[in-house]
């Protein structure tokens, strides 16, 4: 499959205001997260601007508090999953919940090598392992060497029974939300069909409409604009006030979640997204500044400072890691 991204992005740097969210900011507790998914598991009582945010290289020992100016800019990491055993089989997956291939496992240890020394306070992947693995993969390989930790909320006993009792320990961890509404697009009554065999049975031309178009969808399942609708809108509800709280943000999630996200981001037309494709376990970085989005393209890895933009504060977060790691 081609490598990221459509001639007219290459290059280029696409930027937008996001349009004024209705949806207020909700404060994070000092483990970072936010307190919309965890109210009933701490009762926190925290207000945005007395939230403390945690210097995330000092030891929990020399752990400060750094509440009053908060950062107008985030990073924001993007990762389609590796490759999984349906894509290694050429079949429509959708939603089905199938695992990492060996290539994709070493696809998402790749990407996190190529993350590593990029910020990352909060995760959010779909609900699906594939994305899932790829995320916990990925922060295998990051310098920081914090714990991602899936948040559960899907019961309150779920919640209580993992809850972690030393603050010490919350410190060096990163929370990870799991949310149906970024996994893969649901395919209908292609889920499970052979992708070549369906271009010969239906023509080349139509399988192309159901996989690419914005519009037209799958027989049953879901077009790019229905995808969109909920992923696009879970990302505008949960992600972004997170980002203009100054959290670095990386998400794992699918090629069409993350197409939709994209065209969202980089305010790409229904004709644009398209061309629009993403290789499995390629990182992007985007930086959100100013309540604008800024495509920084794939960072190579951990040495390559000019193969894409540092901002002062991420050059900043790698030099403070080779100090503390070195
Ligand atoms: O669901 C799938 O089959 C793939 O993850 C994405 O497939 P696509 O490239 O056909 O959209």
């Amino acid at each position: 499959m081609a490598t990221v991204v459509s001639h007219q992005l290459i290059g280029s740097i696409a930027s937008h205001s996001p349009s004024n969210s209705k949806h207020s900011l909700f404060p994070t507790d000092s483990f970072n997260v936010p307190i919309k998914f965890r109210q009933n598991r701490f009762k926190l009582e925290a207000t945005a601007s007395q939230t403390p945010v945690l210097d995330p290289l000092l030891s929990p020992s020399k752990t400060t508090t750094l509440s009053k100016k908060k950062s107008n800019e985030a990073s924001l990491i993007l990762i389609r999953h590796g490759e999984s055993l349906w894509n290694e089989k050429n079949l429509f997956t959708g939603c089905v919940d199938v695992p990492l291939t060996e290539k994709g496992v070493a696809e998402a240890i790749q990407a996190g090598k190529r993350i590593s020394t990029i910020p990352v306070d909060l995760i959010f992947t779909s609900s699906l392992i594939r994305a899932q693995m790829t995320a916990m993969l990925a922060m295998t390989q990051h310098r920081c060497k914090k714990v991602p930790i899936i948040l559960h909320d899907e019961s309150e006993k779920a919640q209580t029974w993992s809850h972690v009792f030393s603050e010490e320990t919350r410190k060096q961890s990163i929370p990870v939300v799991a949310a149906w509404q970024l996994n893969e697009r649901m395919y209908g009554e292609l889920q499970g069909l052979n992708k070549e065999e369906t271009a010969e049975r239906y023509g080349t031309q139509q399988v192309h409409e159901w996989r690419r178009s914005y519009h037209i969808p799958p027989p049953k399942g879901e077009s790019l604009e229905m995808c969109a609708e909920r992923a696009v809108a879970y990302f505008e509800d949960n992600i972004q006030p997170e980002l203009a709280l100054g959290n670095n943000v990386l998400i794992a999630a699918h090629g069409n979640s993350l197409r939709s996200i994209i065209m969202y981001l980089d305010k790409l037309t229904s004709q644009e997204v398209t061309s629009l494709e993403l290789s499995t376990g390629l990182p992007l970085l985007y930086i959100f500044k100013d309540r604008k989005f800024m495509r920084r393209g794939s960072p190579v890895g951990p040495t390559e400072a000019g193969v894409y933009a540092y901002t002062k504060r991420l050059a900043q977060y790698r030099q403070k890691l080779d100090e503390t790691l070195n």
